[in-house]
């Protein structure tokens, strides 16, 4: 099976042209492939396919082989690989996710594509519609935010035995941002399991341990459900993004930091949509056989 490796701010997965190849088992062969000594190595698989709706369809697994709904970083390395490869010879596309489909901007330089905007669409806050289950035991209050309505905004959160301030958010996928004194101080692959199989998210999570620099920056690690700790996220940078901004900690513009680049995210107001410009980068090519 032919395959290119591609990342997005080092959130790095293997991409596979899905309308040449086929992929017969694809969570077996996530698995198999993210393995960082016996495979590739990478956070996951992405098979681009075709798209009744779109230009192309996203369909993304996470290293442990679950399917993923969406993914910021993928989906800008998707718009450069068709684009690259003169499938889609368009600098604005759509690609089909599990979430809906999403419109990008790209940015072409002698050919290439190097940024990628992507309206990321509305983020959803309402518990019930984004599969979280606060129950009284776990501290997390749900509160009333005009104009958006019932929301977990910096809540309490009793995590192995400690309390997280979390605000919930989905982008498409769940994520809960937790705000700290130090990211880079977490003993991540210790603390992340726990809030990604904690009972109040029954589909699991995306976890974001943030640090607000001043009201137009912040740092943020994440442990993603499925992969891990991963060197950025995209949709997780966008929950950062609306997090900050709910809590009134930032402006609606800001740039987040992840352990391999930087996002700029923006909430626009008037249509409430997010937007998400970041790099998409080609490794290498090869070929493996499953
Ligand atoms: N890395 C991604 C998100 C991938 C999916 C996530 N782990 C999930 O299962 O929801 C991104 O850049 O958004």
């Amino acid at each position: 099976m032919k395959f290119t490796k591609m990342h997005g701010c080092g959130n790095d997965y293997v991409y596979v042209n899905g309308f040449e190849e086929t992929v017969q088992d694809p969570e077996k062969a996530a698995v198999f492939i993210s393995d960082r000594h016996f495979g590739v190595g990478s956070d996951g698989l992405i098979i681009i396919r075709p798209s009744r709706t779109a230009d192309c369809f996203m369909d993304m697994y996470n290293a442990d082989g679950s399917r993923g709904k969406m993914c910021g970083n993928g989906i800008r390395c998707v718009a450069k690989y068709v684009y690259d490869h003169g499938m889609v010879q368009k600098e604005r596309m759509t690609v089909e996710t599990l979430s809906g489909v999403k419109t990008l901007d790209l940015h072409v330089k002698d050919g290439k594509v190097e940024t990628v905007r992507v309206d990321m669409g509305s983020p959803v806050l309402e518990p019930e519609k984004i599969s979280v289950r606060p129950r009284e035991a776990d501290g997390c209050l749900i509160s009333e935010k005009k104009p958006y309505g019932r929301v977990i905004l910096d809540a309490p959160l009793n995590v192995n035995g400690q309390s997280w301030p979390v605000t919930c958010v989905s982008m498409g996928n769940p994520h809960c941002v937790t705000r700290v004194r130090d990211p880079y101080g977490l003993d991540l692959p210790a603390i992340g399991p726990h809030f990604e199989h904690h009972p109040i998210f029954p589909e699991g999570v995306n976890t974001e341990f943030i640090h607000v620099d001043d009201r137009e920056n912040v740092r943020m690690r994440v442990w993603e459900r499925g992969s891990g700790e991963t060197w950025a996220c995209g949709t997780g940078a966008c929950a950062v993004g609306v997090a900050c901004i709910l809590n009134g900690w930032t402006d609606r513009k800001v740039l987040v930091h992840l352990r391999g680049g930087d996002l700029l995210v923006e909430w626009d107001e008037e249509k409430n949509t997010v937007f998400m410009t970041g790099p998409a980068v080609t490794v290498f090519e090869g070929e493996i056989r499953l």
